[in-house]
């Protein structure tokens, strides 16, 4: 699913408006009828007081078009007008003059520097102030009655977009906090941001009926990844198909006191359906991880505690290196090495990652396509710090263009940055994968991907929706309190089945 940006959905509501073709208030009815229907599931009951807070454009235009229906379906309605302009929007006029003539609605309007309106912690607020045309930060008498209605106490949904909130760019004015949003058609970028959780709560989007072809051209280099995107990736298996065909991996992984890392990690290889994974891990996991993990074979490492050698890559089609390996020299004389001399793609992690930020010449070093997979802690080591979430993304998108290599920046919506300076948010996974191993899962998964063949790109959508997946098909058996990472991994064949079940 493709994340356009503010200008691209004007341009969408214009063509729908021209090729469907469909006068702009109708367009308008239809995406507050679907917000309308939205609210009467999200707040079924009816004895709460709901204030709209309308604009004077067309985000308020909705506003007064969803008023006229909640009005209809019985809700008890207080109605503001946010006085920015004495004109307003054509279809905000329009829908002023419809729920004037209904007669029974008090419309009160408010100026700049007015008292602030009374406003009860129990009431629901419909904020229909500023939609996706928002062009300056909203500040002074404004600033205030937002913050008024953020304090209130009263549950907040927004319509399209939390007023004062940019969805392109970072946010710099008041905004609008808003417990739910309904955005309208598809996701836009400001939600996928930790920064923005507070002003867009739960969100959700819902199609308006815009043109299906102008939203099959339209040039995007961001995505939202959803299940017919990852669908299309997944191969079934073949009757003939052998272990040779899975490919073998090798991963490199472990140290004293983190055997557990690569244990997590090569059982996610294995259940991803890799042919043959060998492990790499100092002398003292042998026994752990031949008891442990029977279907892999292990290479050790001649130091006890730490990896200090590799083997031959030959006869392995990839690598995955990092899961609790620490950062201590011998390992990094190790590794580094390693990376260089890898020809195919790899993937990198945790101490992985660790060390190649200490020795930023390796980065141009990278086999082609591997995958990093930092946290936002690591990403910040790696290449360094930025201002907030807009900017971070951008880097992210720079140094993967630049280095020609995919990185995945793990978080809520993991944002995987490709070479081609497309980016991919991941739309599965939940707090409750917030424990540690979740991420040994996740290099798990990729190399055993890739050791199939997956290409890298494909490998890493699949790859993070899946871990998500699972993530969320295991919150739901077990509460995200007592979810361990290697419940992941006992997931992750439900997760697999799903998308059979999609493909068939
Ligand atoms: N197009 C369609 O058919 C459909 C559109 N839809 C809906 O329309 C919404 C977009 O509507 P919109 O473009 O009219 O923008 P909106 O945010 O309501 O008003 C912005 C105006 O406010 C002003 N302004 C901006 N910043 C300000 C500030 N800080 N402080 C004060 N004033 C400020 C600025 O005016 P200016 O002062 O610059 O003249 C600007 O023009 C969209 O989110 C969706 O809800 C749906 O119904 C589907 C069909
Ligand atoms: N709130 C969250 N929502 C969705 N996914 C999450 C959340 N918190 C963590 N995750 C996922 O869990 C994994 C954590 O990885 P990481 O921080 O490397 O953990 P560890 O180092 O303990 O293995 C990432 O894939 C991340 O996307
Ligand atoms: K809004």
């Amino acid at each position: 699913m493709k994340i356009l940006t503010a200008q691209q959905t004007r341009d969408a509501d214009a063509y729908t408006i021209q090729h469907e073709p469909i006068p702009s208030i109708d367009l308008m009815e239809r995406a507050s009828t679907v917000f309308t229907d939205w609210f009467c599931e999200q707040f079924p009951m009816r004895h709460q007081m709901v204030h709209v807070f309308c604009g004077t454009g067309n985000n308020g235009g909705d506003g007064l078009a969803v008023a006229r229906m909640l009005h209809a379906r019985k809700y008890d309605l207080q109605l503001s007008i946010c006085r920015f302009s004495e004109t307003g929007s054509e279809d905000f006029r329009e829908n002023l003059e419809r729920l004037r003539s209904l007669r029974d609605i008090e419309i009160r309007e408010i100026r700049e520097d007015d008292p602030l309106p009374a406003l009860e912690g129990t009431a629901i607020v419909i904020d229909a102030i500023f939609g996706s045309g928002l062009n300056r930060p909203v500040s002074g008498y404004w600033a205030r009655l937002f913050e008024h209605i953020n304090e209130s106490g009263a549950a907040i949904a927004s319509i399209d977009i939390p007023s004062g909130l940019f969805a392109d760019e970072a946010s710099k004015g008041a905004y609008i906090q808003a417990d739910r949003t309904l955005t309208f058609e598809l996701p836009k970028l400001a939600f996928l941001f930790p920064e923005n959780q507070n002003a867009v709560g739960n969100w959700t989007h819902r199609s308006i009926g815009l043109a299906p072809d102008f939203l099959e051209k339209v040039e995007t280099d961001n995505y939202y990844i959803d299940r017919e995107m990852v669908a299309g990736l997944f191969r079934k298996r073949e009757k003939f198909d052998h272990k040779g065909t899975f490919g073998h991996a090798l991963l490199v992984a472990g140290s004293y006191g983190k055997v557990g890392a690569a244990i997590l990690s090569a059982r996610a290889a294995l259940r991803s359906g890799l042919g043959l994974l060998t492990i790499h891990a100092p002398r003292c996991a042998y026994e752990i991880l031949q008891i442990s993990i029977p279907e892999a074979m292990v290479s050790i490492d001649r130091h006890r505690h730490y990896i200090s050698e590799w083997p031959q890559l030959d006869s392995y089609d990839t690598v995955g290196i990092g899961p609790g390996i620490g950062q201590g020299q011998m390992t990094k004389e190790a590794i580094l090495p390693l990376i260089e001399s890898a020809e195919m793609p790899i993937v990198l992690d945790a101490d992985g990652l660790n060390i190649l930020s200490k020795n930023p010449d390796y980065f141009g070093k990278l086999p082609a396509n591997s995958i990093l997979t930092p946290h936002p802690k690591e990403f910040e080591r790696l290449f360094g710090p930025t201002e907030n979430n807009f900017e971070r993304n951008q880097l992210q998108r720079d140094m993967a263009a630049r280095y020609g290599i995919i990185i995945v920046l793990k978080g809520a919506h993991t944002c995987i940055a490709l070479p081609d300076g497309n980016c991919y948010f991941n739309s599965t996974g939940n707090p409750g994968m917030a424990t540690g191993g979740s991420g040994d899962v996740l290099t798990g998964i990729l190399t055993g991907l890739l050791a199939q063949q997956y290409s890298a790109q494909s490998a890493a959508i699949l790859g993070v929706y899946l871990h998500g997946l699972a993530g969320d098909m295991a919150v739901k058996k077990l509460e995200s309190h007592a979810l361990v990472s290697g419940d992941l991994i006992k997931f992750l064949g439900k997760a697999f089945l799903s998308l059979h079940a999609d493909r068939t």
